[in-house]
């Protein structure tokens, strides 16, 4: 998979070359292209944004540079990846469809994401206009129902919820399978030893007693009753959208 993410900020994207992505794109199963969205602005202040046509708060990304960087970063990634390569453009966005588990197991499928970092109180309308005219692929979606000031943390999190999915990227697949939400449920409680903690304040803290049993059918039933009642407790709309 190659990722693509245009920004202002490319440094805020360097979390991509830690841990779990940095180990995914040294191993060879991923690479990540970070670009400045600046280098597509000519004037001698290399500007991005610009006041709201008709009035309003706050200022809205000028059409021209996003234009020129996604045709500079599609050429580049058409370079490595052939001609008949295609980006799925992801523009992070408060309005957009709020990202799920589904989704993310579906892109880390695809072969190339490219993402749109905006900034100030958004992009120009007529960018995603302009990359829908041309026959490319987008999607609008947002972390949840909060305000972030730009794109950029979503990014970091959309690009680790996809490319923990991605196969060879986790060591051990088996632990994906029994994630909060990818059976549409939320993980039951964990437990590690000691079997038996006294905590700072005194007390005594047992795990409880079916996990030191060794019946593996009967642990896992317990787990599987203590996920259904998280669920029920914590998230009554996950659970009445239950096949
Ligand atoms: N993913 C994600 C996000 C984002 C997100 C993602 C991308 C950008 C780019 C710019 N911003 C700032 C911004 C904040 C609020 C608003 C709303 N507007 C309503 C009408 O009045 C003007 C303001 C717009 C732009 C972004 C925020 N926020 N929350 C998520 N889950």
């Amino acid at each position: 998979m190659r990722i693509d993410a245009i920004t202002i900020f490319p440094d805020y994207l360097r979390a991509l070359d830690l841990s779990l992505i940095g180990k995914a794109a040294r191993d060879g199963l991923i690479s990540v292209h970070r670009h400045d969205l600046r280098e597509w602005a000519h004037d001698r202040h290399r500007t991005v944004d610009d006041s709201p046509l008709g009035g309003g708060a706050g200022m809205v990304m000028k059409p021209e540079p996003w234009a020129e960087a996604f045709a500079a970063v599609i050429e580049q990634g058409k370079a490595e990846l052939g001609p008949q390569a295609e980006p799925l453009i992801v523009f992070p966005n408060p309005a957009g469809q709020v990202f799920a588990q589904a989704t993310a197991q579906e892109w880390s499928g695809r072969e190339w994401i490219l993402f749109a970092c905006g900034r100030y109180e958004g992009i120009d309308e007529r960018v995603y206009e302009h990359l829908e005219a041309a026959g490319h692929e987008i999607a609008l979606v947002s972390l949840g129902d909060y305000v972030l000031n730009g794109g950029e943390v979503a990014v970091l999190a959309l690009t680790e919820a996809i490319v923990r999915l991605v196969p060879g990227v986790v060591g051990n697949a088996e632990s994906l399978v029994e994630e909060s939400h990818s059976d549409g449920l939320l993980e039951y409680p964990l437990y590690t030893r000691p079997a038996r903690w006294v905590d700072p304040a005194g007390a005594v803290r047992e795990a409880p007693e079916i996990l030191l049993s060794g019946d593996h059918g009967r642990i896992a039933a317990w787990r599987s009753e203590r996920s259904a009642e998280r669920t029920r407790e914590r998230r009554p709309d996950l659970w009445d959208a239950r096949d």
